[in-house]
């Protein structure tokens, strides 16, 4: 016999979003998934993930020429294939399934489904199918998240033309960060935060961030973390932190890593 199990909405909780970056997420350990149990207790949890590195292996695997332009990836409608077929699926499957290990009910969506992810392509001439994000519709996000699910989010999304384009991960996850209203936001990455003379800088400031890029401390693809970082800042989400996928997250989401705290400047992309 066949039986139904429905979920309850749950009560009011503050939103976390962590973008789990490609660079790390082979390396993710059972501790590392494990303490999304804990920080479900206090949070409602949406993960964004990249994918770098593994539709890189499947566009070689595949003979395909890959090409980057200030750390975006180039892609034509045969790459987009791939990168759909990456991130909507082997990369999402593995979280997932990660996740649903330990108890959680993890649901892969992706951002190009249910208006979430609504874009417009970033140079259409240079870059091709890559798109920046014009608009958020979080509704299918609050509704899992109302029913106790909890969203795993691959970064593509739709055009105005229907067409699916890449969204680099930080990027996506930012923007989300801000439309669901989050009130925490991590990067996941494969260093312990942002290194400055090879140690951690324990916090930040989005003016101290442009000096560091400006002096070339902070390059390649920490760039598009630190400004989504900065882009999400709001009265709401009052502090963005960058931190190591190698330990479990902490509880409260805040005791390692690079805080960035601080007001961003009126126009920062
Ligand atoms: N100041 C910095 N501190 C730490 N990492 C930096 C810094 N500047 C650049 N990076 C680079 O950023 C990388 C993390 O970004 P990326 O490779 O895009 O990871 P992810 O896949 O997690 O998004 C680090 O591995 C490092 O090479
Ligand atoms: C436009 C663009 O570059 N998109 C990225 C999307 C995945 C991503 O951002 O993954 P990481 O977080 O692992 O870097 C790409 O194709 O690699």
């Amino acid at each position: 016999m066949i039986t139904s199990k429905s979920t309850q909405a749950t009560e009011p909780k503050p939103i976390l979003v962590v973008k789990l970056g490609g660079s790390m997420l082979d390396q993710l350990t059972e501790a590392f998934y494990e303490s999304f149990i804990e920080l479900q207790k206090q949070y409602y949890c949406i993960i964004v993930h990249g994918g770098g590195p593994a539709i890189t292996k499947l566009l070689n695997k595949l003979n395909i020429e890959g090409e980057f332009h200030n750390g975006l990836r180039k892609t034509n409608l045969e790459t987009m294939e791939v990168v759909e077929m990456v991130l909507g699926g082997s990369v999402s499957s593995q979280i997932t399934g990660n996740l649903t290990k330990q108890g959680i009910k993890a649901v892969g969506v992706k951002g190009s489904e249910a208006s979430l992810l609504q874009a417009d392509y970033l140079d259409k001439e240079n870059l091709g199918f890559v798109g920046k994000v014009l608009e958020v519709d979080a509704t299918v996000l609050h509704q899992l998240l109302d029913q106790g699910y909890f969203p795993v989010v691959a970064p593509v999304g739709k055009t105005l033309d229907h067409e699916t384009v890449n969204i680099n991960a930080d990027v996506a996850a930012g923007a989300i960060a801000r439309s669901v209203g989050a009130e925490k936001l991590l990067f996941v990455t494969d260093v312990p935060g942002i290194l400055f003379d090879n140690e951690v800088m324990e916090e930040t400031t989005p003016a101290e961030i442009e000096q560091l890029i400006e002096k070339g401390t902070i390059y390649g693809g920490m760039i598009p973390k630190v400004h989504s970082a900065i882009t999400a800042l709001s009265d709401h989400l009052q502090e963005v932190r960058i931190v190591s996928g190698e330990q479990p997250l902490m509880e409260d989401g805040s005791l390692s890593g690079t805080s960035i705290r601080g007001k961003r400047k009126e126009k920062v992309e």
